[in-house]
Formats: C-alpha cells, structure tokens, sequence
C-alpha cells in the first residue's frame, strides 16, 4: 500500500543509523561529516594586534610631536610600553604595546625633520587596532556534531591549531540494476536493447553526496540473480536498486527481497513519478528500490533519497530546504497526486521543464531544481510565489548578471 509522502519523508529520517567514525588530517576532512563537538580552545585574535603597518601611539598624544622609540614586526614577542609623546612603528598583525590605544597608517603619517611623526588630528580611539578575542572567543563552539566540513570549517580548525578531526566513515552504497533488456555503458547494445544509465547516475551522485560506493553488476529478470547480488551486498550500509518493482511478468526485486526476510518501511509512496519505490530492511542493510524509468528514479533519489544519505552520512541536516522564487509561466498540473516537476530556476523565475516523462534520460540535464506541487494544485500562474528545492548548487550562469543594482 502506497503511503503519503509526509510519512514516507518521516520514515526516513526516523531510520535507526550505526555511525562510524576515523580520526583524519583536517586536509582530507572537506565533505566529511563531524563526529565531534569542537569548542575554541583560543581566543581569535589571540592579542592584541595592529590591523595596518604604521605607528601604534597613546590616543591622547595624537597633538604632539611623537618619537620611535621601537620597531615592531608580526611574530615579535616585544614588551615594550609607550611613554608620553612616544611611537612604536608597527607591522600589520604585530602585537601592540598594552597601553597603545590607536594605530595611525603610515601614509597618514606626517614625517618631521626632527625623526619624528606628526599624526591626523581626526583619529579616532582605538582605530585600526583587532582586539583579543573579537573573531572568536575562547570557549565558543565552532563545529558541532554532524556538521558538514567545508573550506570554511577547515579554517577554523586550522585557526585554532587542530590538526586531525573526528569524522564519520563514509558509508558504504552498493548500487545494482535490475533487467534483462540492459547493457553497461562500454558493452555492445543491440537495437533492441538499452544502455543501463542509472546504475552510473546514482553511483556518481552517491559519490558527490559523501559515500563509498561499489557497483556490484546487473541482476537478470529472475529471484535468483537478485538474490544473489544481494547477498553480495549485505556488508553495505544501503543498497541502491533499480528496475523490477512495478507488476511486469519479469519485475522480481519484491519478491527477492521477502526471501531475505526483508522488513518492509515503505512500498509504493503517493506521488509522481515513482509511486513505486521501496524501501525495506535486510538485517543490517538498507535497500532502496528505485522505479526503472530513469526520470521517475532520479526524482525519487533527489527527493528520498538524498534524505537517507543525510542520515546516513550523519549529517545533522535532514530536511528540504527551499528558496522562494516566482513561477515563470502559467502551470497546469494534474491534480491528485503529489507531483514532483523539474525545472530550471534562473536566480528569479522557474520555468518547468517540458520533457519529463518518467522514462526520459534528458530532462535533469537541463534542470536544476524542483518544485514539489501538493496534490489540490492543478493551476498556477505565472509570478506567483512558489518554493524551489534545488539540485545541486554551485550557482553561476552562462551569461553575465548585474549583481550590484538593486531595485
Ligand atoms: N500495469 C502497470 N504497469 C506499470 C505500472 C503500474 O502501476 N501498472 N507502473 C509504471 C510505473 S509508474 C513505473 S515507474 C514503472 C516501474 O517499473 P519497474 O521499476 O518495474 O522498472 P522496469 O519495468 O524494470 O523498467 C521500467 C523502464 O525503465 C527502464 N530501465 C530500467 N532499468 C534501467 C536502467 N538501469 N537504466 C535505464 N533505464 C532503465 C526499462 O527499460 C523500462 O523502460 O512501471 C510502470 N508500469
Ligand atoms: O512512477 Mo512511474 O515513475 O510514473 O514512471
């Protein structure tokens, strides 16, 4: 009995995980996820220090002439402290004297004949000097468990002189297809045959999403052949299928599966495409049976699928998120069902993509998000407000786009 989505979602992100986890170098860690809570174990800046390279002086002498008396470079441990009517020169990041109260840049400067300096009389206290602790404090939390590590943690990290984190293993996808009528890519296809596109399709994007992932062939249309791939695969964490779930003489992966005990989490979910996907558990192991028609299993993937691989990469993000857009043009759904509809989203309107028949391979070659339309839908017309999910964002365009100019 298929169930609705807002269940199946639940479903998904209710699963029982066992994380692993390894210790690696913060170099290798982008694209991991935390197993760690991290707290800053210092204060960023760690001194006080000098943003600009110029004279560090006592805000109060700004009138009078000013004497250097000391150099001061980044990395120095200096202990010297001014005086009245004194200057230190001071180097960008240079740690400056405890009683200085402003930094004036050198070009502001004005040099005397006498080695001294004359500085603006329009400066303020404080300026150009980075305070102890202004950046980050000590004590404050940096990265929490289940977090993503990027670029911008790795930062942080190095910031703080960790050298290795705890992450969780990648978890382990194995990814097989179902029919007799398929061919891998680099074999020979007869006409009357059809080249196996989403074995590929999922094991790249599994990879692109954080695991591990094997390929472990094609079934034939018969219980055996499944079993047996399967059985080869029940060290995985999940096992993606696709193909053999709908009611065809030759569609075996159900059966397959109960040989294995399978316990069943979902058959079949209220929407379109992909209203026949299963999700089930043998012993350890996940296994996600995807529709055979390439557009119908992508969705199904982008939309479910993506959610389990949150869970089970142990990310501590596990919903959709959207982005409120405008629709491009008048839209006609059906209404019914829960429909999911690809699109191109072009930083302000989304148009849908017109070929998308589940059995299409072309269509999310030109999309790059969805939009999910309630089963009540039927029309929409062009600007209204509507909620975008988006595919896989590194978000820039073919022609240039004024960013500066606001309306
Ligand atoms: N009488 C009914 N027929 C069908 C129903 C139904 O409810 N009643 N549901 C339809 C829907 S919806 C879908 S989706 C498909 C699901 O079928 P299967 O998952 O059993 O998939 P197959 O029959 O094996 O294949 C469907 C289609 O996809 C092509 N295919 C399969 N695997 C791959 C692959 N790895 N790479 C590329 N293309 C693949 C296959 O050749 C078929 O054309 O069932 C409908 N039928
Ligand atoms: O659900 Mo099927 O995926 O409509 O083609």
């Amino acid at each position: 009995m298929a169930i609705d989505v807002s269940e199946a979602l639940n479903k998904i992100i209710n699963i029982n995980t066992t994380l692993k986890f390894e210790i690696i170098p913060i170099e290798d860690a982008h694209g991991r996820i935390s197993a760690q809570d991290i707290i800053a174990k210092i204060s960023l800046p760690r001194f006080n220090n000098s943003a600009m390279d110029g004279y560090g002086i006592i805000y109060e002498n700004k009138d009078e002439e000013l004497s250097i008396v000391d150099t001061i470079f980044a990395g120095d441990d200096n202990s010297t402290l001014l005086k009245d009517s004194q200057a230190v020169k001071i180097m960008t990041g240079a740690r400056i004297p405890e009683n200085c109260t402003a930094i004036i840049p050198k070009e502001d400067c004005q040099y005397l004949d006498n080695d001294k300096i004359k500085v603006p009389n329009t400066i303020k206290k404080f300026q150009h000097i980075r305070y102890i602790g202004e950046d980050i404090n000590e004590d404050e939390p940096l990265i929490n468990i289940g977090d993503e590590i990027n670029f911008s943690k790795i930062t942080l990290l190095a910031s703080q002189g960790i050298s290795h984190i705890k992450v969780y293993k990648k978890p382990k996808i194995v990814i097989f297809s179902s029919g007799e009528e398929l061919k891998l890519h680099y074999e020979k296809a007869e006409d009357y045959q059809i080249y196996n596109s989403n074995t590929p399709t999922f094991m790249s994007r599994c990879k692109e999403l954080g695991c591990q992932v094997d390929f472990t062939g094609q079934a034939r249309d018969s219980i055996e052949s499944i079993k047996e791939l399967v059985t080869n695969s029940l060290d995985a964490d999940l096992i993606i299928t696709s193909g053999g779930v709908s009611v065809g003489d030759a569609d075996f992966t159900k059966d397959a599966f109960k040989e294995f005990d399978c316990q069943n989490i979902f058959d079949g979910i209220k929407i379109k495409p992909g209203k026949p996907t299963v999700l089930g558990k043998i012993r350890d192991t996940y296994i996600l049976n995807l529709p055979g028609n390439p557009l119908a299993s992508a969705l199904i993937f982008e939309f479910f699928g993506k959610i389990l691989i949150q869970k089970l990469i142990g990310s501590n993000k596990i919903h959709h998120n959207f982005i409120v857009a405008k629709m491009g043009e008048d839209f006609y759904n059906k209404k019914g069902r829960i429909t999911i509809v690809p699109g191109y989203f072009d930083g302000e309107y989304f148009i849908s993509e017109q070929k998308r028949s589940p059995g299409m391979v072309s269509t999310l070659s030109r999309s790059n998000c969805l939009i999910v339309l309630d089963e009540n839908v039927s029309n929409i017309k062009k600007d209204s407000t509507i909620k975008i999910l988006p595919i896989n964002w590194n978000f820039f365009e073919k022609n240039s786009k004024d960013f500066l100019t606001y309306e």
